[in-house]
Parts: C-alpha cells; structure tokens; sequence
C-alpha cells in the first residue's frame, strides 16, 4: 500500500495528513499553528511545516505529496532566493486603492469599463486580496524591495519549492526550479485563465518589471522531488484542493468556513463576472471554479465567543438555544472590511437591539446568522452566474459546529451535505498526490451527513441581513 501526504498550509494553520493511496485510508496526521497577521515571514509556514510533518512521522515511507495553500500571498525573493519582505497574505488589505487604480486605469477613468476589462482578461476584476494589488501596493511603497525582487510565488508554490530543496543556500538558479498549478495561478491577477498564460503587461505595471514565475505544471505532472525521492505534487490554491478532497461535481456548490469564507463550484466554462463578486479561478483538474470569498467567517465566531466567555462549543449551544432570527437581532459581520462586496474600509455591524431580544444567546445567533447570510449572498452571486446549485457541501472548521449546519441549511434553502470532520484541503492535496503516482485521481469515499430545512421556505433572517447589509453598503 503506497502511501501519500497532502499538506494544507492555510492561514491559521498547517496540516498534513497521509493516506493509503489506493483505498484514501487514514494513517497519519499532524498538524503546527501560524502566527496571527495578515503580513507573515514565509519562513512561518516553513517551520510549521516541519513541525506538522514530524508530527504526522515524517515523510521518509511516503512515495508522493502535494501541497494545497492559502491562495495569493505575495511571496517576492531576490536573485539569491532568499525572500525580501514578509508576505502580503490575501486578508491584508493595503493595497485596496491599488486594485480601484487597477480598474480605473484599463478603463481610462470608467471603472464599469476597467471592471469589463479584467474580468474577461484574467478572469477576475481586481480586489486587494489578489496578489498583482499587492505587488503595485509594493512598487508604490518600497521602491527598493519592488527592485530586488527577482522572482514572485506564492505560498504553495514556495513550500514545494522548499520540499524539493531549493532556497537561498541552493544559490541564484534555484529560482527556475519554482512551479505553480491553473488554480493557484489563477488568483495572482497576472495570469488568463482563458488562455492559461502569464500576462507580462500586468506584472510590467504593477512590479515595474516582469520577475521569475513559477512553471505552471498540468494537473497530475509532478514539480520535483524531496531529497529522499518522495515525488511532489503540483499542489493547488487551497479551495481547489477542497474541491479534489470532497470530489466535488458539477450541481456540487462547496461552501468553506474557515478564516475565509469561501463558495465555489466546479464548471466547464470559466466565469467572467465584471460585478466583481465571483472570480473566475481555475480548478485543479483542468476545469473551473467560479468563487465568491468573504473577509469574515470563523473569526467572528472566535470573537463573538471570547466576548461572551464561552467556548466554540458553547457558542454553537447558546446559538440554537435562541429562535431562528435571533428575535431581531441581526448582525453584519464585516468586522475585517470585505470583499465579496468589496467594502474593504466596512466595519461590522449589530441591528435590531432592543432590551428583551439582547442576549447572549441571541447574540451567539446573529453572529451565526450574520457569516452564513454573508456566504448566502456569495451563493446568490454564483447561481447569477449560472452555476447549478443541487446540493451544498460545508467544509472548513466552522462546519464542525452544528448550530452553523442548522443556520446553514435555513438561509441557503438547498440540502447541506457535511462530510465528517476532516482536513478537506490536505485530503484533496494527498488526493492529487496519488494521482500523479498513478496517472489518474483515485475515487476515494466521501462519507457524512445530510442537514434538510424540512419542508420550509427560505428563512425570512436573510431578507433582514440584506436590509441591514445593503445600509452597510452605502456607508
Ligand atoms: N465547533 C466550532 N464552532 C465554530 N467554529 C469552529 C469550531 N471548531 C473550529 N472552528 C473554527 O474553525 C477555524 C479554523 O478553521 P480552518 O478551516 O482550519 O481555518 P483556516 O483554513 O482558514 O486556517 C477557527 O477559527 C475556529 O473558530
Ligand atoms: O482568498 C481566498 C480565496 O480567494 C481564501 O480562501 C484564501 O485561500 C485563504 O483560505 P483559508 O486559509 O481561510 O482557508
């Protein structure tokens, strides 16, 4: 029994599980913490990494693995390798007048034109999440580490670089040696997802000039090997691995609670949305995966918990302890500005108070409500885009809770499918691991359980979320 690893280097945390290749079996698994921010040294990841391999007893028995990552961190390195600044992660968002400037600039001062432009160039209409914002952020606010940097990747990318043993003491040729994959190129803003090339225009107005990219490499290609001839996967940006972990098809609409929260879907067509609420990222199998990504999930249940001294069990326990609508009580969650809409200045909101309906279990709900409402809109977005939505698939920590299972099933108004607890994105990535082993994507079961809003309409919290949202909106 051949055995494979998939790592998920995600923003809180990195994972590793190793599985049997053939029947997708468990054996190990490990796991090490990031550092809070939204600027963070890759050297981070590198060491949680380790960490999280030893944990999980190394590699040494392993024939192939893949890496899926947080989706477009600037990583800039030099001419040696060595990296130049801390990282720019996709929640950062510095670089939010960078991306209007983007979308003005190639609309010649019409934004609707600009917004049309890039989302059938790329795919995507520019937002400080994606990583060209932030290398025009860079070029306008540290001139010298814009000149030093000789290559850009991003976090998946830089991992498997560094499992295949390059870094700065492997001197300045180790920089051909970086490779990405369509998904996780797919969400730089430098890349067409429609021709599946790099757009050197863009990195020329951004950077100034056009530095080392990773090789994109095909979905079951391999990227290199580990000194102990483990064989390394292309990798993926981590929702695509999701996709690969929970063998999601089409009429499969995933929805992720982690920091992010995220609602994709595989399609044979790309989308190209110039509203800017879905991008039209690539999938890791060759097809495409329309998405729409909010700032807010999971911490505002961290926060929400930590006000009420409780812990995220007993934050779930309060939640269904209150009335669906939280009597009122309503909640925008855009603690952390957003991006699906794009208000990256927003802050979050509570409405509705009044002296009865002001609880803590209602206030557990409204923060409940508030995210999964939120991912709700994402939703909305994406089935205007056309995407077939028959069933929802809930991944990421937050689905664990079963007060977010039960929300869920209200204000989405589909069938929710949740898997059983599991690492969906290092799963996808060992997944895609074991194809390229054998040439071709095992099927391996996707065991859980389904959640049904019985007979019942839409939730009617969602149409006050969108009162209150929409207010959010106009500021
Ligand atoms: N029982 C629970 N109820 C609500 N949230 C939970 C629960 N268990 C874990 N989480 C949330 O899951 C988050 C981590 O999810 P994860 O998908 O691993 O994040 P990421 O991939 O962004 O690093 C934590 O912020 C935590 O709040
Ligand atoms: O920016 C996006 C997707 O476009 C995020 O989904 C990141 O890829 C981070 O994912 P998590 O660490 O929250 O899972």
């Amino acid at each position: 029994m051949p055995l494979v690893a998939g790592i998920d280097s995600s923003t809180q945390s990195c994972k590793v599980v190793i599985r049997d290749s053939v029947t997708g079996a468990l054996v190990r698994q490990g796991r090490a913490s990031h550092p809070d921010g939204t600027e963070i040294h890759p050297d981070h990841w590198w060491t949680a990494l380790q960490e999280a391999i030893a944990a999980a007893g190394g590699l040494d028995d392993v024939d192939a693995v893949s890496v899926g990552g947080q989706q477009h961190g600037m990583v800039c390195l030099d001419e040696t390798g060595e990296v130049v600044r801390p990282a720019l992660l996709w929640n950062d968002t510095r670089s939010a007048q960078d991306a209007e400037e983007l979308i003005l600039d190639a609309g010649r001062g019409d934004a609707g034109a600009g917004a049309a432009y890039w989302a059938s160039s790329t795919g995507t209409v520019p937002v400080a999440s994606l990583t060209a914002t932030k290398l025009r952020w860079l070029a306008r606010n540290e001139a010298e580490n814009a000149r030093r940097t000789a290559a850009v990747c991003l976090p998946h990318d830089w991992l498997s670089w560094r499992l295949a043993g390059h870094g700065p003491a492997t001197g300045p040729a180790s920089l051909q040696f970086l490779r990405t994959d369509r998904s996780d190129a797919s969400g730089t803003g430098y890349y067409s997802v429609a021709t599946g090339e790099y757009l050197p225009e863009v990195l020329e107005s951004t950077l100034g000039h056009v530095p080392v990219l990773p090789v994109i490499v095909g979905p079951l290609e391999t990227a290199g090997k580990t000194s102990t001839g483990t064989l390394i996967g292309p990798g993926a940006g981590d929702n695509a691995a999701a996709g690969l972990g929970v063998s999601a098809a089409v009429g499969d609409v995933v929805i992720s609670i982690g920091t992010s929260g995220t609602v994709f879907a595989v399609s044979d067509t790309p989308a190209q949305d110039p509203s800017g609420l879905v991008a039209g990222f690539a999938d890791a199998t060759g097809n495409y995966l329309p998405l729409a990504c909010t700032l807010n999930a999971t911490r505002i249940f961290d926060a929400t918990a930590a006000l009420l001294g409780a812990s995220l069990n007993e934050l779930g326990t309060l939640a269904l302890s209150a009335p669906e609508g939280a009597e009122g009580l309503t909640m925008v969650p855009y603690f952390e500005g957003e991006r699906t809409p794009n208000l990256p200045d927003a802050t979050g909101s509570l409405h509705g108070m009044t002296l009865s309906n002001y609880t803590p279990a209602n206030l557990a709900r409204a923060a409940i409500e508030g995210v999964i409402c939120s991912l709700a809109d994402g939703l909305a977005a994406l089935q205007a885009q056309g995407v077939a939505a028959r069933r929802i698939i809930l991944v990421g920590g937050g689905a664990q809770s079963e007060a977010v299972q039960q929300v869920a099933a209200s204000a989405f108004g589909l069938p929710v499918f949740v898997p059983n607890p599991g690492e969906y994105v290092a799963d996808g990535a060992a997944r895609q691991a074991a194809g390229v082993l054998t040439g071709q994507l095992p099927d391996w079961p996707v065991d859980g359980v389904t959640v049904n809003r019985e007979g019942k309409d839409v939730a009617p919290f969602l149409d006050t979320y969108r009162h209150y949202a929409a207010k959010a909106a106009i500021g």
